[in-house]
């Protein structure tokens, strides 16, 4: 398949915070490609460098086989963009927001009315079209966001956490709908902090942190690295410091994390260790609610190559 986004050992600093470090991703046509990470791995900024609305310090950038600079109208009128942030006009109703971005990206005046119903019906927004987005619920303004983001019939879409914040019922349709276009033909560049969501949607995935990419590749292969692995994860009360020293100690357990009230250890495969981690809790008065062993997800990979944990 070809590639479609070619990004090259891009550097980029605010001031003296390297957010991208010798960052490489190849998008290749036809793909949902995802950016996992955690908050801060990098992955706004790629985007934003990738589209031209971040200066980089080094490397290089191309679309379609071609530098942005010197190509921006030809490029810009075949890729979308969905922010982060909701960016309609409050006070226009979700035809007119839409209307608007369809001049934007200059979409013939003959077909403009034809793709805008096309965009409505996409999102599943025929029932609000007469509606100012101010009176939309949060689930639906992001759903305006992405009809404004994909009124052109672009070939390439960036999607940046489009479902953050959202009802599920909402998050389900947005899902649904990137892999329609897809389907249609579509490449999706998808970034996410939820691994579950990647999981579900994504060809390939690029796991992001700490301005690097740390690995990449289908889920399958990308779980196979750590098929070795299992998780224990116990939601539990009184968790403290000498519990996890008590359990690193374990043999066949690799790896002590704790956030909240939640306690993770990671052990070998089918390692015989679950009793002897419910004695050590007993013996320091923890109150266990729950016990659950995962196999491996990509949150596991993450752990594995970060020591933390991708969940917020
Ligand atoms: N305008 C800026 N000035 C200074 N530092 C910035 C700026 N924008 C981002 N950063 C820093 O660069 C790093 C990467 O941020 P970025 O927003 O790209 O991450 P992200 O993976 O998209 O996370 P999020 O989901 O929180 O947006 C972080 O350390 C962040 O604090």
């Amino acid at each position: 398949m070809k590639v479609i986004v070619d990004v090259d050992g891009v550097v980029k600093r605010y001031n003296n915070v390297a957010a991208l470090k010798k960052f490489s991703i190849q998008v290749r046509e036809g793909e949902i490609y995802g950016l996992l990470g955690p908050n801060g791995a990098g992955k706004t900024t790629a985007i934003n460098a990738i589209l031209g609305l971040l200066s980089i310090d080094s490397g290089s950038i191309k679309i379609f086989d071609k530098e942005l600079k010197g190509n921006e109208a030809a490029i810009k009128k075949q890729v979308g963009v969905i922010p982060q942030q909701v960016a309609v006009f409050r006070d226009l109703t979700v035809q007119e927001n839409i209307d608007f971005f369809a001049q934007l990206y200059k979409v013939a005046a003959s077909n403009r009315k034809q793709y805008v119903a096309d965009a409505i019906a996409f999102t599943g927004l025929e029932a609000y079209s007469k509606k100012r987005a101010k009176e939309l619920s949060g689930g639906l303004q992001r759903r305006l966001n992405i009809a404004c983001g994909i009124v052109h019939k672009p070939r390439l879409i960036f999607m940046d956490e489009p479902t953050v914040a959202i009802d599920p019922q909402s998050r389900n349709s947005i899902l649904e709908g990137i892999i329609r276009l897809r389907d249609e033909g579509a490449t999706i560049v998808y970034t996410s902090h939820y691994m579950e969501e990647v999981e579900a949607i994504c060809d390939y995935i690029a796991i992001v942190d700490n301005g690097y990419i740390i690995a990449q590749g289908s889920k399958e292969a990308l779980k196979d690295m750590v098929s070795d692995k299992e998780a224990i994860r116990i939601i539990a009360d009184n968790l403290n410091e000498t519990v996890f020293k008590e359990l690193r100690l374990l043999a066949l357990v690799e790896d002590v994390t704790h956030e909240a009230e939640v306690l993770t250890i990671s052990i070998q495969k089918n390692a015989d260790v679950l009793n002897k981690v419910i004695t050590i809790l007993q013996a320091h008065g923890v109150e266990i609610h729950s016990i659950n062993v995962e196999t491996p997800t990509l949150n596991t990979v993450f752990l594995t190559l970060t020591g933390k944990q991708l969940r917020d």
